[in-house]
């Protein structure tokens, strides 16, 4: 039988400590690292990224968008990227924000989570907008594949407040609703912003996972995944991309920093 999501999450976390380091081959930063914009230029910067921080960070977070901009040779290059993650043992999260009804769920399910396709991920992020019932096949198939879901509860981007503070306790209730009886984590996790100015949402109840994106590019410190979570601090996934890919000499020690930052203001 192989371990959940949860259990490999939490071993990983243990042992390299909460940081998810995003690959995010912009045309700006493949301009910073003197790459063309091309599949070959998103390669060269996705092999590196792998090479130069899967032994530092717990999880790695592909941005599926970046991909995409390059229709099938981009994704071509996507799942490559996948497949070097979990050679190397790194938990992947695919950011790709799917959600949909019925049987286009289950699409995006077999696309992303079932283990025998070329882009299946340990988790995805989802989109709830279209009620969180409509991710239950998703939740279903992540359960059977051992992987796992972060569903947007409050995202990181201002703009999203007006909409998200009103729902996103139903989010974080169906979530926990979803994981109970799990151990050590349920299979779904929510994404929280660590740019937020107050967490105006109870999650001691999830028994899940919490991804924060917003380190460094978006303004948030690691000083604020303190100050936002502290009573569910073991349980927070810190997000940074932009900040650490802005240079490739100092990929590897930006990682370290952040990592050891986090480390010191989510330990008790
Ligand atoms: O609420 C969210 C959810 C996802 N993201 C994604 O994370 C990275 C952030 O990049 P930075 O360079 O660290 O700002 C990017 O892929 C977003 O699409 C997010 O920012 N906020």
């Amino acid at each position: 039988m192989n371990d959940s999501f949860g259990t490999r999450l939490r071993g990983r976390l243990d042992k390299f400590g909460p940081l998810c380091v995003g690959i995010d081959p912009s045309p700006a930063l493949l301009d910073a690292w003197g790459l063309d914009d091309s599949p070959s230029g998103l390669e060269h910067f996705s092999r590196t990224v792998v090479d130069t921080i899967c032994d530092v960070a717990a999880v790695v977070k592909p941005q599926s968008a970046f991909y995409e901009r390059w229709g099938s040779r981009g994704v071509a290059v996507l799942e490559r990227t996948i497949a070097d993650l979990r050679e190397a043992g790194t938990l992947v999260l695919l950011d790709v924000k799917r959600g949909d009804v019925d049987t286009t769920m289950a699409a995006y399910a077999e696309a992303y989570l079932d283990r025998g396709s070329p882009l299946a991920a340990d988790a995805v992020t989802l989109s709830p907008y279209l009620g969180f019932g409509s991710l239950e096949v998703a939740i279903t198939s992540a359960v059977a594949n051992d992987a796992g879901v972060f569903v947007l509860a409050r995202t990181s981007n201002p703009a999203a407040a007006g909409l998200q503070q009103r729902v996103a306790d139903l989010v974080i209730a169906g979530a926990a609703a979803a994981n109970a009886g799990h151990r050590p984590f349920g299979p779904v996790g929510v994404v929280m912003g660590a740019t937020l100015p107050t967490l105006d949402h109870s999650l001691a109840g999830l028994n899940g996972p919490i991804l924060a994106p917003g380190l460094g590019a978006q303004g948030a410190s690691p000083a604020d995944l303190a100050r936002l979570f502290a009573p569910v601090r073991g349980s927070v996934v810190p997000s940074v991309s932009r900040a650490v890919l802005a240079d490739p000499k100092r990929l590897r020690s930006m990682t370290m920093r952040y990592r050891d930052e986090c480390v010191t203001y989510l330990t008790d």
